[in-house]
């Protein structure tokens, strides 16, 4: 049984059907990473998947679970974290707040664990030596790091990662594609919105391609890649 599952997922916004019929399946343990241009309706998927946008229709199992007419909240809750593309933390918050807040809120768990996820989170992404700090005051590759130490504090056995790689340097990604690693390699499920497509491929197991709202491509990374579709749609590649 997969962890997810999307059958037949719709979302229109007026007159532009933004979600035009997806369907796809994550196995426990595998990191799909999803491309497409942009404004392809990657951020919708996320936003479907995570509740935070109802769909017009289709359903979205989790764990074996209907869970379409679940509030955001109650997915967390069920084991699903996601970042945002643009990050969001509570800026006025010191970063330990912000992970104790992620923790108890989002993971359910009771304030003296919560502190210790923090803790362990702020070790395991590099952030310890800021935890004091006002989340405002960071970094963008901090800030970028706190997005996913929020993800993480909730103990998440689905990550969904919405562009995570954005903005930094090449070392920067490098760093935090050695982060998901070790994430991974704990078995957490991830499924990964990049533009950044070498750091998508270096940790993907499969490709998802998205273009207008449907699926373009899927399967494994480098013969996604050589694809002339894919190619020409998102690389602006003549085949
Ligand atoms: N709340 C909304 N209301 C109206 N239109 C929306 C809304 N959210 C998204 N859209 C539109 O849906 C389309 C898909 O947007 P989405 O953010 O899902 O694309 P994306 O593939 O994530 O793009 P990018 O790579 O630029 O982040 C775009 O045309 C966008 O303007």
């Amino acid at each position: 049984m997969p962890l997810l599952a999307l059958h037949d997922v719709r979302k229109a916004y007026g007159a532009l059907q933004v979600t035009d019929g997806i369907s796809l399946s994550v196995e426990e343990g595998e990191t799909l990473g999803i491309l497409g241009p942009n404004g392809a309706g990657k951020t919708t998927l996320f936003n479907l998947v995570s509740g935070d946008v109802r769909a017009d229709s289709g359903r979205v199992e989790y764990a074996g679970r209907d869970v379409t007419a679940l509030p955001p909240h109650q997915r967390c809750r069920a084991g699903m974290a996601r970042s945002y593309q643009v990050p969001q933390p509570f800026g006025a918050m010191t970063v330990f707040e912000n992970l104790v807040t992620a923790a108890c809120f989002g993971g359910r768990q009771p304030e003296r664990a919560a502190w210790e996820t923090a803790h362990d989170v702020l070790r395991e992404t590099g952030l310890l030596p800021h935890a004091n700090r006002p989340a405002g005051a960071l970094t963008l590759l901090n800030r970028k790091r706190l997005e996913l130490a929020r993800a993480l504090a909730t103990r998440p056995r689905l990550l969904l990662l919405d562009e995570i790689a954005g903005g930094l340097t090449e070392h920067e990604a490098q760093e935090l594609v050695a982060e998901l690693r070790r994430i991974k390699a704990r078995g957490v499920t991830m499924v990964w919105i990049e533009h950044v497509v070498h750091a998508l491929l270096s940790l993907s197991d499969r490709l998802f391609v998205i273009d207008f709202g449907r699926k373009l491509a899927e399967g494994e990374p480098q013969a996604v890649i050589a694809d002339p579709q894919v190619r020409r749609v998102y690389m602006g590649v003549e085949a």
